[in-house]
């Protein structure tokens, strides 16, 4: 184990075995349908890759690049889109592909933003979904694993960048991330502030 990971939470072994369920619900969920799997960058790479693989029907995949986090383990509460997908979405089904819904905004602004395309159909997936720490309601569709309100990494998360290549979910030591600034479960109070 990674010398500043406190736990794994979710082993490889667990993940792949959710991975395989889930590839075979959308299977069955979207056959016959025009499918298109929208990953959020950067975070949701290795499950987007693996749940792909999963899924055995013809699809599309595109990508947004989506941030509100910088540097930090707290939302700044700005999120923005850094890229965003390429062509029109009015014959497609799509399903975001996220890695963690933690407070909610980058899916609700996200949300938001791809229902105004107009799409066929708009679902979400989810592998981790924290639901205690939720400032902004989303209905998640189809999620991985409900994980308790600890900052993770590993499998695509990142804290300041890295760990994403750890092929586990783990908990991060909070003495990596002593000197993030803001204090911790802040969540609320930010949302109060707006
Ligand atoms: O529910 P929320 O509180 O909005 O948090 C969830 C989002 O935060 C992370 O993205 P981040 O902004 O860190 O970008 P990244 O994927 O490039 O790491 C993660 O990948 C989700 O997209
Ligand atoms: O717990 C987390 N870890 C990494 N990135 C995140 N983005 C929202 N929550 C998290």
């Amino acid at each position: 184990m990674h010398q500043d990971i406190e736990e794994i939470l979710i082993s490889e072994d667990q993940l792949q075995a959710k991975i395989k369920h889930l590839g075979e619900q959308i299977t069955q969920d979207y056959d016959g349908k025009n499918l298109l799997l929208l990953g959020t960058l950067k975070g949701a790479v290795p499950f987007i890759a693996d749940l792909a693989r999963a899924i055995h029907l013809p699809l599309e995949l595109d990508y947004m690049a989506v941030a509100s986090y910088g540097n930090s383990t707290q939302s700044s509460g700005i999120v923005r889109i850094v890229k965003d997908m390429e062509g029109p979405i009015e014959q497609k089904h799509v399903l975001i592909i996220e890695d963690i819904i933690d407070s909610g905004r980058t899916l609700h602004y996200l949300t938001d933003l791809l229902r105004r395309r107009n799409p066929l159909s708009l679902k979400v997936c989810s592998l981790l979904n924290k639901e205690h720490t939720r400032v902004q309601n989303v209905p998640v569709d189809y999620y991985g694993f409900t994980i308790p309100d600890k900052f993770v990494v590993g499998y695509g998360l990142d804290y300041a960048q890295l760990y994403r290549n750890l092929p586990y979910i783990g908990i991060l030591k909070p003495s990596v991330y002593a000197d993030d600034s803001k204090p911790q479960n802040q969540h609320q109070s930010m949302a109060e502030n707006q």
